[in-house]
């Protein structure tokens, strides 16, 4: 059976706050010591004219402080910049505490389940970044890595299983899957109530439903989820803002659309068939960029003081590099910071809060299966 080699890749839960340290994730330590290589990697985001004034401000101030407190110092570095990758550790320490609670008070510990299904090399990579996320939390995760030939059936089989397993509180299958699969028909299957994406098709209409007495959706999806959550840790005002999504995605610009709505922004989502494309996003107080091309809006698009929250990740090729490549977002990045009031770097923005979103939909998941 294949769930026995499944079972054997079961991800060992290691102890609170030991650091993965790996080259790839060089801020996973969150002691005061490392606030400064944080900052190197803010500060490797800003262009030049920038970093001389920053570094006033970036001494190690805090040595002292308890990272609680450390908040003004992790993001505010250069003040437009939204780091994600800071925003996320906070979040993070808030849900490793209330995961100490649940612990003590219910002897529950949540428990999330990740499906990874052939050897795509991106899908691995954000696989385990997302494990080392809940081993810093304190979040089980059991991890599934099923070979690229696996059928339809037997994926469905293990979410079956998974649905009914009272250790796990949430189900993420990796997206995307390999071609012979049918992705809708697998998403369905996942218990709406431990579909910590929210691409359940109960979780999805729920969250596009307006009015009052409706139910909430049990889970949104989580990179959405992370952009609406840095506008509001920024305390941008949204109702009666123009916000434009680039993008009309079931997994980012459609929830991101319907979130922004729901907050009262004046939504326009435009696509590939939007006609004038600079004229929307010159209107834009808020632009959520999630199309997928490297570098796509330039900085003469963008309206003086507007708030950028760029959702791509594109590899671009760079000889500098030892990969070869770069991360590069769907905006471009040095002439948009200069337009804009707020902007999200790449990497370092939008992808950490996707995966802090994760977590707190998992801590969610298992506060409600409490009640
Ligand atoms: N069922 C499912 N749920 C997902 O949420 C999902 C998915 N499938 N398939 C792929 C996309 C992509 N995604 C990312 C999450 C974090 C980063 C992230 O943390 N990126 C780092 C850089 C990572 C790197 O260096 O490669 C950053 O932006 O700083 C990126 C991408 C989740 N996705």
């Amino acid at each position: 059976m294949m769930f026995v080699g499944a079972h054997s890749a079961r991800w060992r839960p290691r102890a609170l706050g030991v650091p993965g340290a790996s080259p790839a994730s060089p801020a996973s330590a969150r002691c005061d010591q490392q606030r400064n290589v944080r900052n190197a990697g803010v500060r490797a985001m800003m262009p030049t004219s920038q970093k001389r004034s920053m570094r006033l401000n970036s001494l190690p101030v805090g040595v002292l402080w308890a990272s609680a407190s450390a908040s003004a110092v992790e993001t505010d570095v250069d003040p437009k910049i939204i780091d994600g990758k800071a925003m996320a550790r906070q979040v993070e320490d808030e849900l490793a505490a209330e995961v100490t609670h649940m612990k003590e008070t219910n002897g529950l510990v949540p428990g999330l389940a990740v499906i990874i299904v052939g050897e795509r090399k991106d899908s691995q990579t954000y696989v385990r970044a997302k494990r080392k996320a809940c081993e810093r939390v304190g979040i089980a995760s059991f991890g599934y890595d099923l070979p690229e030939a696996t059928t339809q059936h037997d994926l469905e089989v293990l979410i079956e299983q998974l649905n009914v397993r009272a250790d796990v509180h949430g189900i993420l299958v990796q997206l995307p899957l390999p071609s012979h699969i049918d992705s809708e028909v697998v998403l369905d299957k996942i218990s709406y109530e431990k579909d910590v994406d929210g691409f359940h098709p109960l979780n999805m209409g729920r969250l596009c439903m307006a009015g009052g007495g409706r139910e909430e959706p049990r889970f949104v999806p989580c990179t959405p989820k992370g952009c609406i959550e840095m506008l509001k840790r920024k305390n941008v005002a949204v109702a009666g803002k123009n916000a434009v999504v680039l993008g009309r995605s079931n997994i980012v610009g459609l929830p991101a659309a319907m979130l922004l709505n729901q907050m009262d922004a004046t939504v326009t989502i435009c696509h590939s068939k939007t006609q004038d494309l600079a004229a929307k996003v010159r209107d834009a107080d808020i632009l959520v960029a999630a199309v997928g091309r490297a570098q796509f809006v330039p900085g003469d698009w963008i309206k003086p003081g507007a708030v950028v929250i760029d959702v791509g990740i594109n590899a671009v090729e760079d000889a500098s590099k030892k990969s070869g490549y770069r991360l590069v977002g769907d905006v471009d990045y040095a002439s948009c910071y200069e337009k804009a009031s707020l902007i999200t770097p790449v990497p370092g923005g939008v992808g950490p809060m996707t995966i802090a979103m994760l977590l707190r939909n998992t801590v969610d998941g298992a506060a409600r299966s409490l009640e």
